[in-house]
């Protein structure tokens, strides 16, 4: 059986076998990964067995049928030695018989033993081949249409399907990612691969530019291609609003941004008129929209539309409280506060009786300032003015009409907590599945007359386009959040500049009602909200205190206050030290394995595995980074390791992390080990919508380009009950004093034309390139100028002056 069947030296590492598909033991229902046995007919190496078990990316495989694959043998831990291949093929009969029996199987509707000998009496035994290269050759066969399609198409299928993936392997993708390309581009992938592999960067998630590039660069696609320059292009716009959170850009700022992107991974020699003209195509064909200085991805420009659009739409709808609302408000207002033992303030019952008055409220304040005691107050009298039950019970096959989200599911679950009443995230609400990245049309509409959104400041534009979307008109909107928290991960500052708009009412509550007894933690937010450290900022107090040290003594301080509060009786899942950087002796990544040290330290025969030079071991604190809809777990969402599958152990010989997030236990492939990482420390950006009982907050100066208010607002407001502050008292007095840059957005100014009807086809005159960028070939970047000379050689105004969105 060791007879080679490929030329001598071809494949240095590469291996071969020729054999048939004994048994397909494995098939992943989402990739094409499957494991399969094959029985050799032939091979190139040394192997004694008449069988041996192979794992990859197929297509269709077929039981009983003959391939060629090559790969090469790696050793399974448990399995032993397997064949892993890389590329496969069809070895179409080349007999007579064997063709004819091929050709009489099952894979051809229609087509019997019959049928077949006469097909291949008629064509030869190349007869595959002739009817791929020619279908017309199939006339002079007598063949009923349907048989004739039955044959063509089902040879294209296999033919096509199984180039298409050994393709993809080709270019390194693995199971997962080639089944997404071959599900969205289906026969016609291998020209987008040839063509214009920047698509994918475009239109796959999990593909970004780098990796489109790397392919164009094995196609053979010019380095000043003009799909790589358009391409750069919308992915500088991307980049740059992804790391500012602005909704647009301008010209300068890109051509910067993406002239290095372009010049970085391939060497060439870039003029800027030809980035201008692709900018100007891009906007032609309606991928890009340029405004004023203002250049905006066509989806951020639209979504700021849409969204002022619907909420005018929304205000202007009119909303029915029944006849009596001043006198049964009064009322209903007094039962509330008996039933709660409170009094609601002055601003609170404001707060309460506008945002049943409107279509549109929104809410914002401090901790502690009573939003959560206002959302239960407003459910309580909506539902008795409407004759709504709030007994979750009686709304077993329907919707329950007050619907309660947030965009975390940390923040949800204390929603649902508060008020006692059903609460989901955002995205869980609209049925999104596929993570970040969705459509606008991809989403469920909503059913109920009252929505009510907590940790608004978290929503981002994209978010609140899909949100609007799915909002039916004739609905109640009530808004809460905390303007003074960070913005949104994702761009845009929408709760900010909705509280801009004179249109929208609202209400700012300003004062505390928790005591000041009850939390010094309060009060120190709410000063430092204000732009004040307190002077007695550094006193110990009963829930709160501070640790001066310096940067390199903060992993030993921390240690030791993790170690204290251990003893002191807190749970692991109650201490939260939160950071603002990742590197560096005092970054998030050097303080979680210290305290991963400390708190679930290894221990001989411990089930343990490595990912990202971190450990992940049962027991160990984690967080997740993304949206996974489809497993509700969202971004921010802290759970614990409960169990580690090793490849042994597994069915399909991949490890596995199963992870308890409150309840919710959710399996992690290897390859999905990317969206967690350990949770003892983590960013304050991610802590947002979640509290936590104690939190512990180094700040140094080392961390100065991330510090500012809102950054350190945020953070000391993730502390339930205690607070400990460590670091250097000037990273804290500069924070205060840092006020953060507004995010570019024009949802502001889109809802000023909307509501005052003025919105023109945004005739815009100028150009984008308004501030007259020029190229200066000496110090090969770009400068501004006011006075430009027009040597011959650069426009200043580099072809732009005809832009119009
Ligand atoms: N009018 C009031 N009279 C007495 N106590 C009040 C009043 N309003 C709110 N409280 C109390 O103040 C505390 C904070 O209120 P609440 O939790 O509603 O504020 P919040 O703005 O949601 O704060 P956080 O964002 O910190 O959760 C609660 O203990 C609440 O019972």
């Amino acid at each position: 059986m060791n007879q080679s069947i490929l030329p001598e030296g071809k494949f240095d590492e590469e291996k071969s076998v020729l054999g048939k598909v004994d048994a397909i033991f494995f098939e992943s229902p989402e990739t094409f990964y499957k494991v399969i046995q094959i029985k050799i007919t032939k091979n190139n190496f040394d192997w004694q067995e008449e069988t041996i078990v192979a794992t990859g990316s197929f297509a269709d495989i077929t039981e009983g049928v003959e391939y060629l694959f090559v790969g090469s043998l790696v050793l399974h831990p448990k399995y032993g030695k397997q064949f892993q291949v890389f590329n496969y093929q069809t070895e179409l009969p080349s007999s007579k018989n064997g063709l004819i029996a091929y050709l009489a199987s099952d894979s051809f509707v229609g087509i019997g033993q019959k049928t077949a000998t006469k097909i291949v009496e008629g064509l030869g035994v190349d007869a595959i081949a002739k009817i791929l290269a020619d279908e017309s050759v199939l006339n002079k066969i007598s063949l009923s249409n349907k048989q004739k399609e039955s044959l063509i198409d089902n040879l294209k299928a296999n033919n096509g399907t199984q180039q298409i993936v050994i393709e993809l392997n080709s270019f390194g993708f693995g199971s997962q990612m080639a089944s997404a390309i071959y599900n969205k581009y289906r026969e016609k992938t291998l020209d987008v691969l040839h063509e214009d592999p920047y698509r994918l960067a475009r239109e796959i998630a999990g593909i970004g530019f780098k990796r489109a590039d790397q392919i164009a660069e094995k196609v053979g696609l010019a380095a000043d291609a003009p799909q790589r320059i358009k391409a750069g292009l919308l992915q500088g716009i991307y980049d740059i609003c992804q790391e500012k959170g602005d909704t647009y850009t301008d010209a300068k700022q890109l051509l910067d941004q993406t002239m290095i992107l372009l010049s970085s991974s391939r060497k060439v020699e870039l003029l800027p008129d030809l980035l201008a003209n692709q900018l100007l195509e891009l906007a032609n064909e309606g991928i890009i929209v340029a405004e004023k200085k203002r250049i905006y991805l066509r989806k951020y420009y639209e979504s700021e539309w849409r969204i002022a659009e619907k909420i005018k739409t929304i205000k202007e709808k009119k909303l029915f409280l029944g006849n009596n609302f001043e006198s049964n408000f009064t009322s209903l207002l007094e039962k509330v506060e008996s039933q709660l033992g409170i009094n609601y303030g002055k601003d609170q019952v404001k707060a309460i009786k506008d945002a049943l008055q409107s279509k549109i409220f929104l809410l914002t304040g401090g901790p502690g300032t009573g939003k959560t005691t206002i959302i239960n107050g407003i459910v309580a009298i909506y539902a008795a003015l409407k004759d709504i039950s709030l007994d979750i019970n009686e709304y077993k096959n329907k919707q329950f009409p007050i619907i309660l989200a947030a965009p975390t599911g940390r923040a949800a679950k204390r929603m649902n907590e508060t008020t006692g009443l059903p609460a989901s995230t955002i995205h869980r609400l609209l049925g999104l599945n596929s993570g970040d990245e969705v459509e606008i049309d991809e989403h469920n509409q909503l059913e109920g007359s009252l929505l009510i959104i907590d940790e608004m400041s978290m929503v981002d534009t994209a978010l609140l386009d899909i949100l609007m979307d799915a909002i039916p008109n004739n609905m109640q909107l009530i808004f809460v959040g905390d303007k003074d928290q960070l913005p949104s991960v994702g761009p845009g500052q929408i709760f900010a500049d909705l509280l801009v708009c004179s249109e929208i009412p609202k209400i700012e509550l300003k004062a505390i009602y928790r005591q000041e007894n009850e939390s010094s933690i309060i009060t120190l937010a709410h000063a430092i909200k204000e732009g004040n450290l307190p002077t007695d900022f550094k006193f110990p107090r009963s829930d709160r205190s501070f640790i001066e040290c310096h940067p390199y003594q903060i992993e030993g301080v921390v240690r030791q206050v993790v170690q204290k509060a251990v003893i002191k009786g807190f749970k692991v899942r109650d201490i939260q030290v939160l950071a603002p950087m990742y590197k560096g002796p005092a970054g998030i990544d050097r303080l979680n394995q210290m305290l991963q040290e400390i708190l679930n330290p290894y221990l001989s025969g411990k089930k343990q595995v490595e990912f990202n030079k971190q450990y992940f071991r049962i027991g160990d604190k984690i967080l997740h980074l993304v949206n996974s809809p489809e497993n509700n777990v969202f971004n921010g969402d802290i759970g614990e390791i409960v169990g580690i599958i090793t490849s042994k152990e597994s069915k399909d010989h991949q490890e596995s992390l199963i992870i308890d997030f409150d309840g919710n236990e959710v399996e992690f492939k290897r390859k999905d080990w990317i969206k967690i990482r350990l949770a003892y420390c983590m960013s304050i950006h991610k802590a947002q919508g979640s509290e936590f009982k104690m939190v512990i907050l180094p700040m140094v100066q080392q961390y100065t380009r991330m510090l500012n208010r809102n950054l350190l607002y945020t953070a000391i407001t993730r502390a339930k009950n205690f607070l400990i502050l460590l670091g250097e008292t000037s990273a804290y007095s500069n924070s205060v004093q840092q006020v953060a840059v507004n995010r570019k957005t024009t949802l502001v100014e889109r809802l000023k034309n909307i509501f005052s009807q003025e919105k023109q086809n945004s005739g815009v005159e100028e150009s984008v390139f308004e501030d007259q960028l020029e190229y200066n070939n000496h110090e090969k970047k770009y400068i501004l100028t006011t006075a430009l000379i027009n040597d011959g050689k650069i426009d200043p105004m580099i072809g732009m002056k005809q832009i119009k969105p």
